[in-house]
């Protein structure tokens, strides 16, 4: 079957990703439609775009032209139905199996057949995503990296039933958001996350073994070893739950013990301090400036 030419593009899910993603999507000259649950959250999801469009043109990153054009080709909806006459639909949706399984129940029978699914999942099996919708052929992982509108790297990965034709597209697609590609085989949580979130993890073991607070280990990692944000702050704002789940996918997948969730990430994550979307995770986001936790 020919596959869709990509003009329209639909969200699924409007929480960090998945706004980051239209927004790119818009600025590239895509029209764009966001689906998520409820009214609330896509009006958030909008209201957030909207700041960081206007924070690109305060910095001279976007003309006003182009901002006005931007917002201009997103809209918001809380139908599914509405997402029907996407050429290429992004899930980004939590990190949850289940619920992304429901959704593809959902969605698939209203695209139309040539159009493309992408799931941005951080680490869960493509393959095994694919074999719950009816176009394992038009799937793949498409995924971005966190803040969509900042970082270069898209990786991308097939399932084992994932035609060239759509790797083609998806990867046609990629470059004209001016984004680099990598491409990792389907196995738990592709390149960056098999490496990023062990050291994550292994940042929160740290704490919980008390070899330094998280001031102290986020210092020592930023001074120390150059990076932009300290593991904890980093795992803050990908969000405590996504990073639960990413090791939960390597611990399950790999077999290995090294891959263990420390359980104080259990216990922020029962506790729902999810990090910088919840208000409070190893930093607590609700005063003027980040309050560390422990
Ligand atoms: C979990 C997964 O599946 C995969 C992942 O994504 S893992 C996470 C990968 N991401 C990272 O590792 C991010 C590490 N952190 C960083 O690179 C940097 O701290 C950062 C880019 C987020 C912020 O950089 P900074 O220098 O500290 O802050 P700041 O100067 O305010 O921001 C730099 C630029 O990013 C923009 N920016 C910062 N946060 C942003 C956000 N949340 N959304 C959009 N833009 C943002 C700023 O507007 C600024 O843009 P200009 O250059 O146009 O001014
Ligand atoms: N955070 C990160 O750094 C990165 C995350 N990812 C991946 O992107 C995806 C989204 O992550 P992120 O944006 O951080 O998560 P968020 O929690 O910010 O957003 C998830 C959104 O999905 C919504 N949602 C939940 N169930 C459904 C549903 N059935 N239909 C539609 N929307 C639904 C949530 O609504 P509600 O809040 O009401 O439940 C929320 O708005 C995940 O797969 C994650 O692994 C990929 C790269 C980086």
């Amino acid at each position: 079957m020919g596959l869709a030419t990509i003009q329209n593009i639909g969200v699924i899910g409007a929480g960090q990703m998945g706004c980051g993603i239209a927004q790119v999507s818009a600025i590239a000259g895509y029209k764009v439609n966001i689906y998520d649950l409820s009214k609330e959250r896509i009006e958030a999801g909008l209201a957030t775009i909207n700041g960081n469009l206007a924070r690109q043109f305060t910095n001279g990153k976007l003309s006003d032209e182009d901002r006005k054009a931007a917002l201009s080709r997103i809209t918001g909806s809380a139908d599914l139905n509405d997402l029907a006459p996407m050429d290429l639909v992004i899930e980004a949706a939590t990190e949850d199996e289940s619920v992304k399984r429901k959704i593809y129940a959902q969605i698939c029978p209203i695209l139309k057949p040539e159009a493309l699914l992408a799931t941005n999942t951080s680490s869960l099996s493509i393959t095994r995503l694919a074999s719950a919708t009816d176009r394992p052929e038009r799937f793949m992982g498409i995924h971005f990296m966190n803040p969509v509108p900042v970082m270069k790297l898209v990786e991308l990965v097939r399932g084992i039933a994932t035609e060239e034709a759509t790797f083609t597209t998806a990867k046609e697609f990629v470059a004209t958001l001016d984004k680099t590609i990598t491409v990792a085989e389907d196995f738990p949580a592709f390149i960056v996350n098999r490496i990023l979130l062990p050291m994550i993890n292994e940042a929160i073991y740290t704490l919980y073994e008390g070899v330094g607070s998280v001031e102290a280990i986020d210092t020592a990692m930023k001074l120390g070893a150059n990076h932009p944000m300290g593991p904890l702050q980093l795992a803050d704002f990908i969000g405590l739950d996504t990073c639960l789940s990413i090791m939960q996918v390597l611990h399950d997948g790999l077999a290995d013990s090294k891959y263990r969730p420390c359980p104080l990430l259990v216990k922020y994550v029962e506790a729902g301090w999810l990090g910088r979307k919840s208000g409070r995770g190893f930093y607590d986001y609700r005063g003027e400036t980040p309050v560390p936790t422990r």
